[in-house]
């Protein structure tokens, strides 16, 4: 899809809105039925009876599968670092991506566990994004651009997808997106990142401050909110959630950063993220309220708050025993189990 083409690059975007599928109420309704069959108890396992109707109505299958799990993480760096909002050098965000390719990062070890792909998005690391206290932090051409390129998450066929991040910085502008977005004291939105100390806090709060100053005016399209306060990874993570929307394909989300992408695309359109499941509350301290925003559950909440998609990868490893768990089961006639007498 060459998005980049038009005169309006936005547009390309807001055509593809409309072009949602819906959730496929015919594959609820067998998995419903055949969950009645299972020998257990109505409804005792609770959650994850949810999560699998929940992939059959995006997969479009009554009898959902998942065989191909896949965690794409995105990496950018930001101009906003030389305010000093994170206790880390950018140079961390490309050792980081060496680490996940010698296998050594915890992101590596969870797919591991979990029997997951992984792919790395290396987002032009060595131009890091404008610094969005003084000007915007993409052109709208670049915005495009690069959720286009995130919309090559799902080449090669996942039939779930995992997103998470890799980006100094990154979480001075999950906030500074939340600020725009929601409103309310900029305090509420930021947090301490990697760790910041309480001196960098106070930065942190004032660069998002003077961010809202200098982009006012022009922070009523959920668009301009992106390109202006958003990072590449941000962008591509964007456009990873719509191409899998588009393609049904179920969509883990991350944490704090990953959802300021997904709080973008609700803010567009309250049914964007129909798809997409929380993986976990982050102990980053806003994300339990912009969860609450977004209308989604956690599956868990470890205190974690590292990114890299770990908490979203978790999460697949509990969908994928939801899904064995209903695939593999046996019915109560298969295995001459007595029902309760008064079921139909
Ligand atoms: O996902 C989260 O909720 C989360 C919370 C805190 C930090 N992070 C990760 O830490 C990095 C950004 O932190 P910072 O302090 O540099 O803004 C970035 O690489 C994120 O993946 C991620
Ligand atoms: C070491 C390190 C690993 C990370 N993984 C995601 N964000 C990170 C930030 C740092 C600093």
């Amino acid at each position: 899809m060459d998005m980049s083409a038009s005169g309006l690059p936005f547009d390309d975007v807001r055509r593809l809105i409309p072009m949602m599928p819906g959730p496929d109420e015919e594959a609820v309704a067998i998995v419903k039925a055949r969950d009645q069959d299972l020998t257990k108890p109505a409804g005792s396992l609770g959650r994850l009876e949810d999560i699998v109707e929940w992939v059959a109505a995006w997969q479009g299958k009554g009898q959902p599968d998942i065989r191909r799990p896949v965690v794409c993480v995105f990496a950018g760096n930001h101009g906003v670092v030389k305010h000093g909002v994170s206790p880390y050098p950018q140079s961390v965000t490309r050792q980081m991506l060496e680490n996940f390719a010698a296998g050594g990062a915890a992101i590596n070890q969870i797919c591991a566990a979990y029997d997951l792909g992984f792919k790395v998005f290396d987002l032009a690391l060595d131009l890091p994004t404008g610094d969005f206290t003084e000007e915007a932090a993409l052109d709208e051409k670049s915005c495009v651009a690069t959720m286009a390129f995130g919309m090559e998450a799902i080449a090669g066929g996942a039939d779930l997808l995992c997103l998470g991040e890799m980006g100094i910085g990154n979480t001075t502008s999950a906030a500074a997106i939340f600020a725009a977005l929601y409103g309310g004291p900029v305090g509420k939105w930021v947090g301490r990142g990697t760790g910041i100390d309480d001196a960098g806090l106070a930065r942190k709060r004032a660069v998002v401050e003077q961010a809202l100053a200098t982009h006012a005016g022009h922070l009523d399209d959920p668009l301009e909110v992106l390109r202006r306060l958003g990072g590449r990874e941000v962008a591509a993570i964007a456009g990873a959630i719509l191409a899998a929307r588009l393609q049904r394909i179920p969509v883990i989300l991350d944490g704090y950063v990953v959802c300021a992408a997904a709080a973008v695309l609700k803010a567009l359109d309250p049914g964007a993220l129909d798809h997409c499941l929380a993986g976990h509350r982050s102990a980053e301290g806003a994300h339990g309220e912009v969860l609450e925003r977004l209308g989604l559950e956690p599956v868990l909440d470890l205190g974690m708050r590292l990114g890299e998609g770990t908490g979203a990868a978790l999460a697949a490893g509990i969908v994928k025993a939801a899904v064995a768990t209903h695939n593999g089961m046996a019915t109560f006639a298969q295995a001459a189990v007595s029902q309760r007498p008064d079921a139909s």
